[in-house]
């Protein structure tokens, strides 16, 4: 072994309740967010770097991370933006020829803390049980009074807005400038795979900064647009919300994708509310209701749309449902050229079940004054 620190470090919860752990790497600190769990097997790089883990403390449930290293192609965001790891064995050696970085110089390089040799499985248990909840996680383990005064500060994640915190501060393009399409993407923490996609079906994008206006995304004329994912509460995305009024008053062509789907049902009256522990990994089943067919989706999101007010709604159908717990997966405007998912069409986990969805989009796409 390179090198393993067996300096002690420690998960402290808002309830009180510490795990105990060992410091990845000889770098202290203390990091503080809501804990939540990630069942994935795979993808840790695409988690620490996805916008909508933004403030977020990560429990990765696989029993061993790091062992294929990092490789700049998968990252979702230039940066890392979960606020910190926990694990139970962390590599420091890597084998994959593709990996530029092993996972301990990538966390250095996003100045990322983290801890291993929990019990992740208690760890996990506990948090289905109690609830997602805010957490310090810090190698400074003699000082549990100071740290619990620290974590009586952390913000609440019922309501908190997060967007501006990670949406692009200037307008920017993406793909090529002579593709079929343009699509506008508002950026409420959007994904680079996301983005991918609709150029791998000859779209050009332009990103929004969050709090951009209809008018001003569509003096670009695009073909259609696109509310993205993203961190925190959707309820105080006020402009997004307009932005998504705007969009279906016009009736022009609009995808949304997770914090962009509690957009769109904001936008039509519908609420959104914290979920218990919300649903993260890559292997969740969900219910096509208009093919009858399963898929097996990514996800992240601790916020759900209100399914009773889903279903009743006059202008919305149910068309998606997460086959777990019978939650909200997927919505469509029924007088409207819109429709939305919980879950991440963008990821590829394995199965490729859910890109069919990128498809539909292109097909809804309608230049402007045709
Ligand atoms: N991936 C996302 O867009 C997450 C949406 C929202 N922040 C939630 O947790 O529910």
């Amino acid at each position: 072994m390179k090198y393993q620190t067996k300096k002690k470090a420690i998960v402290l919860l808002a309830d009180g309740t510490i795990f105990h752990g060992k410091l990845v790497g000889d770098k202290g600190g203390t990091a503080f967010g809501e804990v939540c769990f990630n069942t994935g097997m795979t993808g840790y790089q695409e988690i620490f770097t996805d916008p909508s883990y933004f403030g977020q403390i990560m429990v990765t449930t696989n029993a061993h991370i790091g062992n294929y290293g990092t490789n700049e192609n998968e990252e979702e965001a230039d940066t890392a933006q979960i606020s910190g790891l926990i694990c139970k064995n962390f590599s420091y050696f890597h084998s994959r020829p593709a990996a530029d970085m092993s996972l301990q110089a990538f966390l250095k390089k996003s100045d990322l803390f983290a801890i291993s040799d929990v019990d992740t499985r208690a760890l996990v248990t506990y948090i289905r049980k109690n609830g997602a909840m805010n957490a310090i996680i810090s190698s400074d383990v003699d000082n549990i009074e100071g740290l619990k005064k620290q974590l009586a500060d952390v913000p609440d994640m019922n309501g908190l807005e997060l967007a501006s915190k990670v949406s692009t501060k200037e307008p920017y393009f993406f793909g090529n400038k002579d593709a079929k399409h343009k699509v506008a993407v508002l950026d409420v923490g959007v994904k680079r795979s996301i983005l991918k996609h609709l150029a791998n079906r000859d779209v050009y994008c332009k990103v929004f900064p969050y709090d951009t206006s209809y008018s001003a995304m569509k003096e670009w004329e695009p073909d259609g647009y696109l509310l993205s994912n993203g961190p925190g509460d959707p309820a105080p995305l006020e402009n997004a919300i307009q932005v998504a009024k705007d969009i279906m008053e016009e009736d022009r062509p609009l995808m949304g994708i997770c914090l962009g789907h509690q957009i769109i049902a904001l936008a039509n009256g519908i609420s959104t509310y914290k979920m218990h522990h919300g649903h993260r990994g890559i292997n969740h089943p969900i219910l096509n209701l208009q093919t009858g067919k399963g898929e097996m989706t990514s996800q992240n999101h601790g916020f759900s749309v209100n399914k009773e007010e889903a279903e009743s709604h006059h202008d919305v159908e149910v068309t998606h449902t997460h086959l777990n717990d019978h939650t909200v997966a997927g919505l469509k405007m029924k007088n409207k050229n819109c429709f939305s998912v919980q879950y991440h069409p963008e990821a590829s986990p394995g199965p490729n079940d859910a890109h069919y969805l990128f498809d539909e989009f292109l097909d809804r796409l309608q230049p402007v004054n045709v």
